[in-house]
């Protein structure tokens, strides 16, 4: 459903995507991974419009998503990006309802429809007693779930997320995670955790230097070599005795050495 065909992204001259190409199945949940820089969230950004890329297409049901009218777009692919909104003076209650504009004509007010995909959207987000505070005096943790339940809010098909554990305690890491996981449409989510990832990805798309290295399933990509090549760290892997998924333990220079 989604198809990203031979893209290259570039900044002055510096080529920050490298020729990468995927296909992500309707209903599957997707963890992208790589260690810092090699490019995650400029591909998410490519896939969800942000940026256009210089070279190749991101194509979804078979159209490109530069053709597609805005509006439309806005109703198959929601995203919650690394940064908050930059909005004063709203609730958070507000801030959610703007998930249903796509929905909506110009102007028009809100339905009873759309005031209950609301109180839905912030009950699974876990901020429903937040409703009535300002977005701009939540903590990190309170703002991101608000951003995911604006996302649920567009009740779209595809829900692309940026490091969406980043500021959460272990509890809403674990929520938010199980959230996603529940929901029946594709999910895109970077990830650092790995063990997380390994938990709850159908497939991952290990990403170096701009290019994918491996693209499978957790355990196929999850092995000690690939982890040393992509994030040039050592590893102990297990089997985790719940999830049946990679466990992953991390030696570090220190422990390596006994000190
Ligand atoms: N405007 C820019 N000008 C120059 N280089 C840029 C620009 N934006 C991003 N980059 C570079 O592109 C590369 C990929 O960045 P990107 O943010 O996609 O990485 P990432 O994998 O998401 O990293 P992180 O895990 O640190 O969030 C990095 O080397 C970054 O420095």
């Amino acid at each position: 459903m989604l198809d990203i065909q031979h893209i290259s992204y570039d900044i002055q001259d510096k080529q920050i995507l490298k020729d990468i190409s995927c296909s992500v199945q309707k209903g599957s949940f997707i963890g992208l991974i790589g260690p810092n820089g090699s490019g995650k969230s400029t591909l998410l950004k490519v896939m969800y419009r942000y940026f256009k890329p210089s070279n190749g297409l991101v194509v979804m049901n078979e159209q490109d998503i530069w053709k597609m009218p805005e509006k439309q777009y806005a109703k198959e692919v929601a995203v919650v990006s690394q940064e908050s909104p930059v909005i004063f003076d709203f609730t958070v209650k507000e801030l959610v309802l703007m998930g249903r504009t796509p929905h909506k004509k110009l102007f028009a007010r809100d339905t009873e429809e759309d005031l209950r995909i609301v109180e839905e959207c912030m009950a699974l987000a876990d901020i429903a007693h937040l409703a009535d505070r300002q977005f701009s005096n939540l903590s990190g943790g309170e703002k991101k779930r608000v951003t995911v339940a604006r996302a649920l809010a567009q009740q779209t098909d595809i829900l692309i997320l940026d490091e969406p554990t980043n500021h959460l305690d272990i509890e809403h890491q674990l929520q938010l995670m199980d959230l996603i996981h529940s929901l029946p449409i594709t999910i895109i989510a970077a990830l650092h955790d790995l063990n997380l990832a390994a938990a709850y990805c159908d497939d991952l798309i290990a990403l170096k230097d701009g290019a994918v290295h491996y693209h499978g399933t957790p355990d196929e990509v999850l092995t000690t070599e690939k982890i040393k090549e992509i994030f040039r760290v050592d590893t102990v892997l297990s089997t985790d005795p719940v999830t049946k998924r990679p466990h992953i333990q991390y030696m570090s220079k220190r422990w390596k050495e006994g000190k």
